[in-house]
Parts: C-alpha cells; sequence; structure tokens
C-alpha cells in the first residue's frame, strides 16, 4: 500500500452496504460471481438467507461467497425475514416483485416501526398488487408477475434505499426503468449503487433533471468486497482522541464508499489523515478542536461516532443536515441526546440537527436502543471516560460481531 502504515493496523470488515448491493446483483446475473472477503454479520447473513429462501444458491469457498445467480427474479412462493436490515426491507421487495409468485416479508418490531411507503406505493405504480402492514410499513404480501419498468417519482426524503432498491432490480423489469427521485437523501449510496451496477455490466444514466434511466443486463461477475468506512469510522475516531495511529488498509482513494469523508471531519477537529490509493490512516493528537458547523446529510451514519466524542472538544460542534437520522435502527438524533445528556453532557437539539457543548463527562449507563451504531459510538467515548457501560453490547452484531474484540485489542 502507498500510505505508510503507522501505528495500529486495524482489522476492518467488508462493507455491509456493498455486501447486500453484491449479493443481490450477483443473484440477478446469471451463472457464478463470487464475492471476496463479504462482510458476515446478521445484516448480510439475513440477507443471504433472504435470497437462499428465493432460490438463489450460495456457497462458501475460503471465507468467499460464491453466488449462483438465476438471470432472473424468483418465481414461485417465499417467505423473506429481513431480521433488522434496511438494505433488506427495501431492496429485496423489488427483487420479488420483479419475479413471478407470492412472496412475504418481514422483520423485527424495529424494523416494522421504520418507513418503507414510498417503496411500496412504486411497486404498486410498476403493477405489482402489494398489501402492507400499518402505515404502509411491513409486513409485505407481494403478489406479481413481473414489473412494467417506464417512468416514476419516488419520494426519497426519508431514505435512499427506496432508489436503490428500484434501481437494482431495474434490469429484470419488461422495459427500461426511469426514476425521479424527489429530495434525495444519502446521495452518496446512490453513487455506490450506479457504480456497482455498472461492475455487473448494466448502464445508469442520469439526466439534466437528476432522473435516472437504467438500461442493459447483468452478468455474473467476481467482486471483493472493501472494508467498511462507517464501521471504520469508530477506529479512526478512536485514534483522534487517544492520540494514537490507527491504519485501515484496503480503504483508499478510489473507495465506493461516501463514509470514509467522515476523516474530513476528522482533520476539521484536528487530527492528521492520509488518504492513500490504498489505505487511510488517522494519527490523533488526544485533543479535539472544536467550534464549527458541519453538514453531515450525505454521511449520515457517522454522526454519532462524532457526537459521542464531541463532549471532548474545545467547543461547540453542531452536526446538520441529518433529519433521516431519525428513521434508522433508532431515532439517532434524540438516541444520542438522551445519552450524552445522561452523562451530564449539554445538548440541544432541532429536527435536523444537534450541538453538543463540551464540558465534563460522568461516567453511566448506555441505552443503545439496539443500535449497534450508538454502543459503538459510546464505546469510544469510554476510551476516555471511566465508567461508560452499554445496556446491550452485543447490538454490534448487525455489522460488526467482533467489534468489542478488535476494539480492544487495538486500544486497551
Ligand atoms: O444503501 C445503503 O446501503 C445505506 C443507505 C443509508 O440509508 P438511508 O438512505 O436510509 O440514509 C445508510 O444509512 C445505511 O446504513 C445503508
Ligand atoms: C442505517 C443503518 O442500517 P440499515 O438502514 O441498512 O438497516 C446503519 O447500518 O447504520
Amino acid at each position: 500500500m502507498t500510505t505508510a502504515a503507522r501505528g495500529a493496523i486495524a482489522r476492518i470488515p467488508g462493507s455491509k452496504s456493498i455486501t447486500n448491493r453484491a449479493l443481490l446483483l450477483a443473484a440477478a446475473a446469471l451463472g457464478p460471481s463470487r464475492l471476496g472477503a463479504p462482510l458476515v454479520s446478521a445484516d448480510t447473513v439475513a440477507f443471504r438467507r433472504a435470497l437462499e429462501a428465493l432460490g438463489v444458491r450460495v456457497d462458501e469457498q475460503d471465507g468467499d461467497w460464491v453466488v449462483h445467480g438465476t438471470g432472473r427474479g424468483p418465481h414461485g412462493r417465499a417467505r423473506i425475514w429481513c431480521e433488522d436490515a434496511g438494505t433488506a426491507a427495501r431492496f429485496l421487495p423489488v427483487l420479488a416483485a420483479a419475479g413471478f409468485g407470492r412472496f412475504e416479508v418481514d422483520g423485527t418490531e424495529q424494523l416494522r416501526a421504520r418507513p418503507l411507503g414510498p417503496l411500496v406505493d412504486a411497486l404498486v405504480r410498476l403493477g405489482a398488487e402489494v398489501t402492507a402492514g400499518p402505515g404502509g410499513r411491513l409486513p409485505l404480501a407481494v403478489r406479481t408477475t413481473g414489473l412494467q419498468g417506464g417512468e416514476i417519482a419516488l419520494d426519497s426524503t426519508s431514505s435512499s434505499q427506496y432508489l436503490t432498491g428500484l434501481l437494482l432490480s431495474a434490469p429484470l423489469m419488461r422495459s427500461p426503468l426511469t426514476v425521479h427521485a424527489a429530495g434525495l437523501v444519502s446521495r452518496p449510496y446512490i453513487d455506490m449503487t450506479v457504480a456497482l451496477m455498472r461492475r455487473f455490466g448494466a448502464d445508469v444514466a442520469e439526466g439534466p433533471d437528476g432522473r435516472l434511466r437504467v438500461t442493459g443486463d447483468y452478468r455474473a461477475t467476481d467482486l471483493r468486497i472493501e472494508p467498511d468506512a462507517s464501521t471504520a469510522s469508530y477506529v479512526f475516531a478512536a485514534a483522534a482522541v487517544t492520540g494514537r495511529s490507527v491504519t485501515v488498509p484496503g480503504l483508499g482513494r478510489d473507495s465506493l464508499q461516501g463514509d470514509l469523508r467522515f476523516v474530513e471531519v476528522l482533520r476539521r477537529a484536528g487530527a492528521e489523515v492520509e488518504i492513500g490509493e490504498d489505505g487511510t490512516t488517522v494519527t490523533g493528537t488526544g485533543r479535539l478542536r472544536g467550534g464549527f458547523e458541519v453538514d453531515m446529510g450525505d454521511i449520515s451514519d457517522t454522526f454519532m461516532t462524532l457526537a459521542a466524542v464531541a463532549p471532548l472538544a474545545d467547543g461547540p460542534i453542531t452536526v446538520t443536515g441529518i433529519r433521516h437520522a431519525r428513521f434508522k435502527e433508532s431515532d439517532r438524533i434524540a438516541a444520542v441526546a438522551g445519552n450524552l445528556r445522561r452523562l451530564g453532557v449539554e445538548v440541544t437539539e432541532g429536527p435536523d440537527r444537534l450541538t453538543v457543548h463540551p464540558g465534563p463527562v460522568s461516567g453511566g449507563l448506555v441505552d443503545c436502543h439496539r443500535d449497534h451504531r450508538i454502543a459503538m459510538s459510546f464505546s469510544v467515548l469510554g476510551l476516555r471516560v471511566p465508567g461508560i457501560v452499554l445496556d446491550d453490547p452485543s447490538c454490534v452484531d448487525k455489522t460488526f460481531p467482533e467489534f468489542h474484540t478488535e476494539f480492544a485489542r487495538l486500544f486497551a
């Protein structure tokens, strides 16, 4: 790698977002695709099992996953269990509806509470019969003879995942799909979707008005999966607040993941950052510079990483543009603010923002809300504040089952 590895080398597992996109793309292509170094965690195992329930064979070979794609949507009847995975609940109903038969889609109470209405509306307009649970959410019953394609508008203000779901399965529809996504949040995830669709042989053209038009078909493709940039945010922030140096190999300037831009926020807070061709290193000073406002709307999975350590800074830190973070595993603005206040920190909250004020932090119990990112973010604060205890440490299994072991190895 070109970035000089200084200090510790972190072992960060594969990207959840790339693993689950690649699983679907490989399933929709005809023939075997080998996915190298996939993430193995609750979200990706649920996604894989759901594809298997839809008739796609997935084999394991030396830690890689070989997906035997069918080149079409599923046929028959199946029940898909999405567990807690937003990506499964937003991507798989479209794949199912692009097939032929009857499919049920469900998940945990946590997932049932998350919005899905814009996707359900889109599937109905594309020709599927869909019965949804209360508020247009899970559970779904889908009855279908395939999806038409054509041109549709999509409310994308609460999540970008509906758009990704529609784009990924568009090559299986009868005619080319054009989507006009209104109020799109989390744009870097759409860039990731488009890049991966192109890797698998389809094309996506963006019109001057932002409309996305999908053409072409998928072909089986081998893909090596990058380490997860959102997961890497915890070790980068930990380096910043402990004055250590941490390198994540395999996450470099060509990364498909917008969340790598979190390191730019750490740079603003005073850390030294090197993004190389094939790795990124953050070197901290042990102090955080505050007194700034930052829009983290494009990288909202990482705002809690910053907010949890923000009381250690020398001035207030305001994060804006994160209204959609209220619709994730928890209402993340409320969850971060509530936990920080319980530890004695002053926090002001708006509908789409929060400000964390500097000051002493006491130990105490953190309510994880069964949200992996709350657990991992407050673990970073715990490196500097004794007595921080998580009420539910195992919720990290959603994306990083080995988190506590790896974190202890790096920072003990
Ligand atoms: O497409 C994806 O893989 C994701 C998109 C983002 O969700 P929203 O588009 O709902 O913000 C992100 O928070 C999530 O962890 C993964
Ligand atoms: C929001 C997240 O997950 P998802 O929407 O994929 O469930 C996340 O991992 O932070």
